[in-house]
Order: structure tokens, then C-alpha cells, then sequence
């Protein structure tokens, strides 16, 4: 069983910053987990803890029954059975391709025949068979992360871990190598835990996505369940970039504070009650009319992302179609939002959609 559970695990550095705060995850054996969230927020911490390079202040941390970390227990990273690839200079210059993929099987006394069987099986996984005697410096830089992605797989470790490989990568290459991590693990039955700033590299990989923030786990959830349910607005913006709008409710209807927006709202709050609504952009059309102003557009291979100003409020939208021109005058229909009580502490971090 390679499962991954941490238990109430928080992490304090030596000045005093935390970390990692109560965090509690159980991976699936198997599983593919991304850790997304904004910078500072804690996911190359809980990576590095579980590897082994850094150590709980609190909490228990374990491989199927193994426990790794907590109490007076910490194993040494090598002793972990895991395989990391980090985004750069994971592949020593001086050595050969063969001399880098084996070293996880040299530090464990493995026969010179054994490694050479499995260097050229790690090879083979990557797509890089035959390249043993390759000089690094002679590679690309997508070939020299497979050497890095060979290496920590050469010693079949039960989970792997990925902080920001595929990020130094340009495109189209890192798509590629996106799709074939994918499906190299999925065939290995590898438990991965991925740390990524892309977060539609994030979706379109895991199995679960969990948002980070503040060194806590925000929302863990598949992928189509954290764009159609996001658990907080600061979720909701951080993933689908939503527009933050502060109002009350009344009436079962959610009205926007000094603003015409009023949306029909679900939440069984009583009336008066402040609360946040969350726009998604999919959420929004644009329709001829002359109340709102295109500010920018930018075109994706799924439609445009346009931000329009509404009656003061900042609106981001995602079209299909036609794409508007900066300055264009038209009028926006939100379908729906997502309605939740005020947060005060969400709406000081946020820059919310506050009407002029
Ligand atoms: N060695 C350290 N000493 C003290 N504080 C640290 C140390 N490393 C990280 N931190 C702090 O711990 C918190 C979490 O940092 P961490 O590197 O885990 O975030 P991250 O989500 O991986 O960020 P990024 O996306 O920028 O890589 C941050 O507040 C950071 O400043």
C-alpha cells in the first residue's frame, strides 16, 4: 500500500514562520493529488515534509502503515521509498545519462548488472532507450527532465513526488510531457503528489486538486467539483478567477452593495445578512446593450477572456465566439453566482469587485 496520510501535521520554521498549519490528507493509493495555491502558501513545505528534507513541529506523516515522521520518528529521505523530481538542475553535467539514472541504485549496494537491467527499463519508460552513454550537455531540456523523471522512478519507489517539474519547460514540450507523466504513472499505479503554480496543468492532471493557503488546505476536491463548487471566495478566485462581490441578502435574492446586480441565492441566510457572491467568468454574457466597457480581451483557443467595467464594477468574462474590441460598449447577463456569507478576513486579502 502506498497511500499517503498526514496527520495534523503543522510545520514551524526557526523564525518563527509557520509553515504548515493542522494540515490532515489522506492520499489514495494510487492517487494523483496536485498541491496549487499562491506563492507563500505552503505547498513546496508539505512536499519537503513529506520527503523527508524538513520536519513536522507537530503531527504524524506516513506511507501506508509506515510511519515517517512525528513523535521521535523521522526517517531519512532515502529510506523513504519515494521518488522526487524538482523543475532544474536535477541532472548532474559531469555525469553520463546511465551514471545519473543509477544513482538511487548504487547508494542502495545494487549489483552492477542489476543496475544496468534497470537503468535500461527506466530508460525505456521515459522514451530515452539507448541513451546510457548520452553527455547531458548534449540533450534538451525536456529530454534532461525524462533523465531526472528515469532517475527517481529507477528505484521503484511507491510515491512521487514533483515540485514544479514540468514549469522550466516551454510549450508545446511541456504539454507533451504533461500527457506522459500522466499516463506513466497512471500505468505504474503511482501515488503522486504534484506541486504546480499552473493550475490548469493542476486540473487537467489530478485526480484531486488541494488549494493552499497560509500553510492550511483550503478546499480539496476533483477538479470539476472545485470549478462548479468552490468552498470559500477566496477558492473561487484563485482558481476560476472569479469577481468577488460584496452585498447582503434579502428576500432569497443576493443584492450587490450600492450596485443594480441581484441574483437569485440559495443560502438560507437571514435577511440583512452580509455575504460575497462569486461571479465566474463562464458565468457572464455579454449582450449588445451600453452599460458596461470592454477594458481588455485576450484570446484564448477556448474563448476570450475580457474584462469589462459594470456600473463601477470590475467583471471578468469568459466568451465563446465573437470577440469584443477594447472600448466597445455592451451590456452584461450574470446567470448565477456563488453566494456565501461574509468573510472579513477573505475580503481583506482579495481585492474584491467593489462598486465606485
Ligand atoms: N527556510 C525557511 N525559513 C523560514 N521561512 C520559510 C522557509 N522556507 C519557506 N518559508 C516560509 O514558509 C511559507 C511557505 O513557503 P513555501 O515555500 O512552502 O510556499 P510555496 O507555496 O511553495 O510558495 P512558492 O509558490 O512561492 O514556491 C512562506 O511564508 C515562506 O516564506
Amino acid at each position: 500500500m502506498a497511500s499517503v496520510t498526514l496527520e495534523n501535521v503543522s510545520l514551524r520554521y526557526r523564525n518563527g514562520t509557520l509553515g504548515l498549519a493542522d494540515i490532515d490528507l489522506d492520499i489514495a493509493d494510487g492517487e494523483f493529488i496536485a498541491l496549487v495555491g499562491p506563492s507563500g502558501s505552503g505547498k513546496t513545505t508539505l512536499l519537503r515534509s513529506v520527503a523527508g528534507f524538513l520536519t513536522p513541529t507537530a503531527g504524524r506523516i506516513l506511507i501506508g502503515d509506515r510511519q515517517l515522521a512525528g513523535g521521535s520518528v523521522s526517517v531519512p529521505p532515502e529510506q523513504r521509498e519515494l521518488g522526487m523530481v524538482f523543475q532544474q538542475h536535477a541532472v548532474w553535467p559531469h555525469w553520463n545519462v546511465a551514471r545519473n539514472v543509477e544513482y538511487p541504485l548504487r547508494r542502495a549496494r545494487v549489483s552492477r548488472l542489476e543496475r544496468q537491467r534497470r537503468v535500461a527499463e527506466a530508460l525505456e519508460l521515459v522514451g530515452l532507450a539507448g541513451y546510457e552513454r548520452r553527455d547531458p550537455a548534449t540533450l534538451s531540456g525536456g529530454q534532461r527532465q525524462r533523465v531526472a523523471l528515469a532517475r527517481a522512478l529507477v528505484a521503484r519507489p511507491r510515491v512521487l513526488l514533483l515540485d514544479e517539474a514540468l514549469s522550466a519547460l516551454d510549450e508545446p514540450l511541456r504539454d507533451r510531457l504533461r500527457l506522459e507523466l500522466h499516463t506513466l504513472t497512471r500505468e505504474l499505479g503511482l501515488t503522486v503528489i504534484h506541486v504546480t503554480h499552473d493550475r490548469s496543468e493542476a486540473l487537467a492532471l489530478a485526480d484531486r486538486v488541494a488549494v493552499l493557503d497560509a500553510g492550511r488546505i483550503r478546499q480539496i476536491a476533483a477538479p470539476q467539483t472545485l470549478l462548479e463548487r468552490p468552498a470559500s471566495p477566496f477558492v473561487a478566485r484563485f482558481l476560476s478567477d472569479a469577481t468577488l462581490v460584496d452585498g447582503h441578502v434579502a428576500a432569497g435574492r443576493f443584492r450587490a452593495a450600492d450596485h443594480p446586480l441581484a441574483l437569485p441565492c440559495d443560502l438560507s441566510l437571514p435577511d440583512g445578512s452580509a455575504a460575497t457572491a462569486a461571479i465566474l467568468p463562464a458565468a457572464v454574457r455579454i449582450v449588445p446593450g451600453d452599460d458596461a466597457v470592454v477594458r481588455s480581451t485576450l484570446f484564448t483557443p477556448e474563448g476570450s477572456d475580457v474584462v469589462v467595467t459594470w456600473h463601477g464594477m470590475t467583471l471578468r468574462v469568459r466568451t465563446h465566439g465573437m470577440r469584443p474590441q477594447v472600448g466597445d460598449r455592451v451590456a452584461v447577463e450574470v446567470g448565477h453566482a456563488v453566494v456565501y456569507p461574509h468573510e472579513p478576513a477573505v475580503a481583506a486579502e482579495l481585492p474584491v469587485a467593489t462598486p465606485a
